[in-house]
């Protein structure tokens, strides 16, 4: 079996299941193999009875007092019985294990393993597993892996998959080197790619989750370099004049470019003017205004004669970009003249041929859209000029993409993640770095507060009154709808419970990634008309909402999330010239998670917030929230993982300083896996 084949190969998938995994992002079994675990089940010592805290999983080694009862509840089998140990007593229940009677005797002693819930003064340990102590002994530590999970598909039946795609899948030819294994102390792959899913202990799980982390490092750069050499020599063949329109537009703005918009925009048109093709990343901090100065770039772009096209990774983004695109464009009488277009996957078909054409014979010189901009289909007259975010910065593949629908344009890359410089000289190795280091002058500093759920009433009242005054508001939960085995607030249940605690003249609007894109356009067109006052919202607002009329933003199950997201999610507000507020809520007994969160609370400062983020882990700490969204790694965080991104980036200097195009035979199992890391990496993100 390859990596490339359909999990329809794997026994047990028929079309349903299929359909299932689809929904989170899966289809071939390298997908899968893939499909890391969200979290991690550890089997601890069992403790006692009475110390298991309500909703709390654990194990206790009981006795049972008496024989198991039987009961028929509708259709159900319910076993129950009473453990007890030395400091006290809980009920255990089973469902639909009738077997269990003949199984389990009074005076028995096993260990139960379940979650405990406590109603009053009874204590009931639902559905525990069972072990003998000795069966236990072995288990102890062992790490259960938890999947992010949709409706119907269950942590079972993802567990099951992936133990067969381990098993049907040939795992034992690594295409790392061996001698960068040796040097860099890196499990085998095949080990790495068992014990992510299935550790052993913690230990096996670190040494697995290095191994991956440094590949998928490694991988990158290895592109990036190769990108490097490729287009060091490339001649930008859209070598534009100096325009003054874009003086123009900078006069008729309602407010003055901050200095460092002045000095990022004086790069940029420097590069566009020169002789060699322009690759540059800005960099800036939420909200630091970078879409002018990308608007700016296109408007030049379009008086020399050539097209551009701004990519973005969601619709919702898309959308906002081009409307405030053309009403720039209305206000300095050039609309007519440029014919912008939005193009993205949910077009329809006669829209996109007319897109096409407008495309193709140049009749409009500047498109916003989504991926959609990159497919086949869409063939440029003149393309000058792209600028896109770094989630979806053009590996090889991208530029060749490019390239291939004409001659190279000049590509500008966007980037709110604040990293410390060096490992921005890793990262971003194939790109000149502008920086936007100030925030426009009349922004009031955002105030935040970290709070536990018993504040939540004051917040709503507080919320009621920010409405009141004309603002608007986002509630972020981390989950869309309820969801089996997993705790924290879901957008659908909150939404409801805030339209009963505010009053009735509140709109209360929801957003999240499992709606339709054209849904989502709709509800970010209300909520930035003002039409939905409050957005309940998982995270797809994180990246680039701009709504300045927002002034609170409040976060639930906050230690949840990343700092960076966090700081990304506060970003939404603080946007226009008004007093805002960032509201982070833990949830109950998460008062230790939370500590990290008194760091957003100190400061507003993005680099800030990562490098005190930096300073609070290590690498004992298991299971960290993923920092960043925005550079898209499937298991490695660029800031957790910071001393392995360097030793990548070591490792991949060396190898290509042997073997410049990977022709070795030694490199020819890496070469292939690193065309099949660019041909993913542009594929849609899809949030
Ligand atoms: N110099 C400025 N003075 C005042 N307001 C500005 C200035 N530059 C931009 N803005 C406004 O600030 C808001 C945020 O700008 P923009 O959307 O470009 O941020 P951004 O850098 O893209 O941030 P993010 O990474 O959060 O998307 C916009 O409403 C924009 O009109």
């Amino acid at each position: 079996m390859r990596e490339n084949e359909s999990i329809r190969a794997l026994k047990g998938v028929g079309e349903k299941t299929e359909k299932l995994f689809q929904k989170v992002g899966v289809s071939t079994v390298g997908q899968l193999l893939r499909y890391y675990p969200r979290d991690y089940d550890i089997y601890r010592e069992p403790v006692s009875v009475d110390s298991l805290n309500d909703q709390e999983t654990g194990a206790v080694l009981a006795t049972l007092t008496a024989s198991l009862d039987m009961k028929k509840v509708r259709n159900l089998t319910v076993i129950s019985g009473t453990v007890a140990d030395a400091t006290g007593r809980c009920r255990v229940t089973w469902f639909n294990q009738p077997y269990l009677r003949n199984q389990l005797r009074r005076g028995m002693t096993f260990v139960f393993r379940g979650k405990m819930s406590k109603k009053g003064n009874l204590s009931v340990l639902e559905q525990p597993e069972i072990y003998t102590p000795a069966a236990y002994e072995e288990k102890l530590n062992s790490m259960q892996p938890k999947y992010a999970l949709t409706a119907g598909l269950s942590n079972h039946m993802v567990t099951k998959m992936v133990k067969a795609a381990l098993e049907q899948l040939d795992l034992t030819q690594d295409y790392l080197p061996e001698e960068i294994r040796l040097e860099y102390e890196l499990a085998e792959y095949n080990f790495a790619a068992v014990q992510i899913h299935f550790p052993s202990n913690q230990e096996q799980y670190l040494e697995a989750r290095k191994r991956l982390a440094f590949d998928e490092f490694l991988l990158f750069i290895l592109g990036l370099k190769q990108l490097k050499e490729q287009t060091a020599a490339d001649k930008n063949h859209y070598r534009m004049k100096e325009v003054w329109k874009t003086e123009e537009v900078i006069e008729n703005l309602p407010y003055q470019l901050t200095g460092a918009q002045k000095n990022v925009w004086y790069e940029i048109e420097q590069d566009l003017r020169g002789e060699k093709l322009m690759t540059r990343l800005v960099q800036g901090d939420v909200g630091s205004g970078k879409t002018i100065v990308a608007f700016l770039a296109m408007i030049m772009t379009a008086e020399n004669g050539y097209q551009s096209a701004i990519m973005v990774p969601t619709e919702v983004l898309a959308k906002q970009h081009y409307e405030a695109l053309t009403k720039l464009l209305e206000e300095n009488g050039l609309l007519e003249q440029y014919q912008p277009v939005f193009l993205t996957g949910s077009n329809t078909a006669k829209e996109k041929r007319q897109i096409y054409e407008a495309i193709a014979s140049g009749e409009t010189r500047m498109i916003v859209g989504t991926h959609a901009l990159i497919q086949e289909k869409v063939i440029y007259e003149s393309l000058g000029l792209v600028i896109t975010d770094e989630q979806h910065r053009f590996g090889v593949r991208q530029r060749e993409e490019f390239s291939s629908k004409g001659q190279k344009p000049n590509i500008l890359v966007m980037s709110a993640t604040p990293i410390p410089r060096t490992l921005g000289i890793i990262l971003y190795g194939d790109l000149d770095i502008s920086i936007i280091d100030e925030l426009p002058a009349q922004r009031l500093p955002i105030k935040n507060c970290v709070v536990d759920t018993n504040y939540r009433e004051k917040a709503y009242r507080f919320i009621e009154r920010q409405v009141q005054e004309g603002h608007q508001v986002y509630v972020i939960c981390p989950m869309v709808e309820e969801s089996e085995g997993m705790d924290g607030e879901n957008v659908i249940d909150y939404a409801e419970r805030l339209r009963h605690e505010l009053p009735s003249s509140i709109t209360v609007g929801i957003l999240h990634g499992k709606m339709k894109p054209k849904e989502k356009n709709e509800i970010m067109e209300a909520f930035s008309e003002n039409r939905i006052q409050v957005l309940v919202s998982t995270t797809v607002v994180e990246v680039g909402v701009n709504v300045p009329n927002a002034t609170v933003m409040m976060v639930e199950n906050a230690e949840r999330f990343g700092l960076a997201q966090l700081h990304q999610l506060r970003g939404r507000v603080g946007r226009g010239q008004w007093q805002s507020y960032c509201i982070f809520i833990h949830g109950k007994n998460q008062a230790e998670k939370s500590k990290r969160l008194q760091i957003l609370n100190k400061s507003n400062d993005g680099f800030y917030i990562a490098q005190e983020d930096l300073k609070l882990r290590g690498p004992g700490d298991l299971f960290g929230v993923r920092q960043s969204g925005d550079l898209n790694f499937e298991i490695a965080d660029i800031f957790r993982d910071a001393s392995i991104l360097k030793k990548a980036s070591d490792a991949a200097g060396y190898i290509l300083s042997l073997d410049g195009t990977l022709e070795l035979p030694q490199h020819r199992l890496l070469k292939e896996k690193l065309e099949e890391f660019a041909g993913r990496q542009m594929e849609d993100p899809g949030l």
